[in-house]
């Protein structure tokens, strides 16, 4: 099948990059080609370098999956935390204007203070507690100047058996601990990374959508402490781990980091649950995926 959609992806070895290329190879119907580009291949702040891959891969889409995403490190690494995730995203907003392609930029809830107790709507007042998540507000901004018709994509708490997450934190921790604490007073949904571009990819498709601010994550709303658990039970039951380690519930004044995280940072969905779109956003369901991905990839 031709491709009907020639997407242009930069940062595409980071978790949610990899997750596209996967998502992409399973959907040939989805008509995209996408057009991959790693760090070293191209760095979002090069603003040359971006000119020239404009120049010749003549791209509909960009999907920016490049960010900083080092939370506490960021706290101590400012300028690169802006570097990336302000500066870079704003030197590819003003090309994707000038050469009228359309952008899709990735955001995060840590753009909220999480004092509100409810679902944040799009358009709902940020008021980000750290580096990372001002660097990411900063980023929000000079996008939509660039770039007005961009399509800002917010999500939260991404794993995947790609990359870092906290998946993988957890199983790393149950093969070395009996015991571990986790934060139970922190709420959010855990985003299965493919879910995120499966929901990216059909946006990017679809006719007469809207500029602006989406949101896209998992549900249920749980914290991380049920986010542990699941994982834990979920690796047991596939043999990934011998003993299920005993998990206490702490609270976050319990866990002292650098980066203030945010206690309750649900995204409500409403705006995004649009016809046309299937939504997938189980993230139990990632769960299992993710651990498969991994077992398959050992195995
Ligand atoms: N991870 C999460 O929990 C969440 C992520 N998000 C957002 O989702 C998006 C994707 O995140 P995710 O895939 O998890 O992040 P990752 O950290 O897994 O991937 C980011 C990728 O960007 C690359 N990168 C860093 N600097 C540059 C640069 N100058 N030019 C090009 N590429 C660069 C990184 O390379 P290297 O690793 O070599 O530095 C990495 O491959 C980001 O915008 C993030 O802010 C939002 C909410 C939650
Ligand atoms: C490893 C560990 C973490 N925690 C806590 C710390 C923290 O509050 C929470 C999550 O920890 P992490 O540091 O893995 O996650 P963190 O880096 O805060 O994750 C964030 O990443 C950025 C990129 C985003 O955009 C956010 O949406 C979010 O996913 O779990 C424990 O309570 N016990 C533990 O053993």
């Amino acid at each position: 099948m031709q491709p009907n959609l020639k997407v242009m992806l930069i940062g595409s070895n980071g978790q949610l990059g990899l997750s596209l290329r996967k998502v992409v190879n399973e959907h040939p119907e989805l008509g995209i080609e996408l057009l991959c580009y790693t760090k070293e291949e191209l760095s979002i702040t090069d603003i040359s370098a971006l000119e020239n891959a404009f120049g010749k891969n003549q791209p509909d889409a960009v999907i920016n999956a490049a960010a900083y995403t080092a939370v506490d490190k960021a706290e101590v690494e400012k300028e690169q935390a802006f570097e990336v995730n302000a500066l870079g995203a704003g030197i590819l907003a003003g090309l994707c204007t000038r050469h009228s392609v359309t952008l899709v930029h990735v955001s995060t809830d840590y753009v909220f203070d999480g004092l509100t107790g409810e679902p944040y709507k799009i358009d709902a007042p940020v008021a980000p507690l750290g580096v990372y998540g001002l660097s990411k507000y900063h980023g929000e901004l000079v996008v939509v100047e660039k770039c007005p018709s961009a399509l800002i994509v917010r999500t939260s708490w991404v794993f995947s058996e790609f990359g870092n997450n906290f998946l993988k934190t957890m199983l790393k921790l149950a093969s070395e601990r009996d015991t571990l604490s986790i934060v139970k007073d922190q709420l959010g949904g855990p985003t299965y990374a493919p879910h995120l571009a499966f929901f990216i990819l059909q946006l990017l498709l679809l006719k007469g959508r809207r500029s602006g601010i989406y949101h896209f994550s998992g549900q249920p709303y749980c914290s991380w402490y049920d986010f542990a658990a699941v994982i834990f039970k979920s690796a047991f039951d596939k043999k990934m781990i011998g003993v299920i380690p005993q998990v206490i519930a702490i609270p976050t004044t319990s866990y002292p980091t650098p980066a203030t995280r945010p206690l309750f940072t649900c995204l409500d969905l409403s705006d995004s649950k649009i016809p046309g779109i299937i939504f997938y956003n189980n993230w139990q369901e990632g769960v299992m995926c993710a651990l498969d991905g991994l077992k398959q990839r050992h195995d």
